[in-house]
């Protein structure tokens, strides 16, 4: 966690003032300094975020890959839009922005009556192809997935928001997730691969298979670089996620990390531009069986481990209350002088 900015280094002076023992509010003072820096401002006041949903299909769910059938994420869709599902409550709970963007939905999205997010459409294409047998997307779809994350992220930077949460839906996405993650860390299937949605172990086999032939099936014509892994085993709602925290990075706005799904699309942008990860925070870790190690090459340290295994940008939107509470004490406390409280021997 690297501070360098003038204002980092203020904030970072002024918890030593804060009437505690430095340092007893452990990785909270650690947080808070690292917001103050991001954001260029010593005391920044309350973040106000955005959180936005890309949903796709997986051409690779035809693998019996996920416990879910395929129908689903244009369901969740809906969901998410008339506020029944897990991340619209947080995004409500916690007076978040609630955004679901359709970059690659295959099947029909139910009518919502009563609209409690901003829905919008965009699909690239209905779904990938199944990467067990050829590149999930051409080139110029994954770009074009891509492109459509980084302009809603450039959006609510210009909106005023000052912390970008991003969330996927996209059945069989875990699978395609798994091996982004393998290709970008050399890890092996085993070591990645989880259970996604509640697969039994038939299913959890046929995913391990399915990963490791994906990823003999890119090998064989070389290594295609951290883009050209991301169309062939990848996805548009991961794609776009990419984007998205590409695009945050550059507009100079934190970004709060969720699951797995998530994490794999950090590493792709991260991957293809090193500069990204100096913006990137862990909500929590997933129960996905590659989380951890997906976080671990990013260099991040997960704020909360709930043993969620849900995605959508639930974890995140669970740990966001954290970031408000760092950023509280650290405007909203006295100092030393101030309380006249008698300060410490200076270490
Ligand atoms: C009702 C429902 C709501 C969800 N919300 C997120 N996911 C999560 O599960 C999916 C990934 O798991 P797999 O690779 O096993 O399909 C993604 O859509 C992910 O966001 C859900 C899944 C379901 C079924
Ligand atoms: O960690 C995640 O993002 C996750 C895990 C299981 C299923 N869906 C998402």
């Amino acid at each position: 966690m690297s501070i360098d900015t003038a204002a980092g280094l203020a904030a970072q002076a002024r918890q030593q003032q804060l009437t505690k023992p430095p340092g007893s509010l452990g990785r909270l003072e650690t947080l808070a300094v690292w917001l103050a820096d991001r954001l260029g401002q010593p005391v920044p006041p309350r973040l106000k975020p955005a959180i936005a949903v890309f949903a796709a299909d997986h051409g690779v769910a035809a693998e019996g890959v996920s416990a879910f059938p395929p129908e689903v994420t244009g369901q969740m869709v809906a969901n998410f839009v008339a506020g029944g599902a897990a991340i619209s409550v947080l995004a409500a709970e916690h007076g978040a922005a609630l955004t679901v963007v359709d970059v690659g939905v295959a099947h029909p999205i139910p009518d919502v009556p009563q609209r409690r997010a901003q829905l919008i459409s965009r699909p690239v294409r209905a779904g990938t192809r199944n990467l067990l047998y050829e590149p999930a997307l051409r080139p110029e779809e994954c770009d074009a997935a891509w492109q459509i994350g980084a302009a809603v992220a450039t959006r609510l930077a210009e909106d005023g928001h000052t912390l970008l949460i991003g969330g996927e839906m996209g059945i069989a996405n875990t699978t395609a997730a798994a091996a982004l993650v393998c290709a970008y860390t050399g890890a092996v299937p085993e070591e990645i691969v989880g259970r996604g949605t509640g697969v039994d172990e038939g299913a959890y086999g046929r995913k391990i298979a399915v990963v490791n032939a994906a990823l003999a099936r890119v090998r064989a014509g070389g290594d295609p670089g951290p883009r050209g892994w991301l169309a062939e085993v990848g996805g548009l709602e991961i794609a776009a996620l990419a984007g998205f925290y590409s695009a945050a990075a550059a507009a100079g706005v934190p970004v709060l990390l969720d699951g797995f799904i998530s994490t794999a699309a950090a590493l792709a942008a991260m991957r293809s531009a090193p500069q990204v990860g100096r913006w990137l925070l862990a909500g929590h870790v997933s129960a996905e069986t590659g989380h951890r190690r997906a976080l671990a090459a990013l260099g991040l340290v997960p704020l909360l481990d709930l043993e969620l295994r849900l995605g959508e940008a639930s974890g995140a939107a669970v740990a966001l209350p954290l970031l408000q509470a760092a950023l509280a004490l650290h405007r909203g406390m006295a100092t030393f002088a101030e309380a006249g409280v008698a300060a410490g021997a200076v270490p």
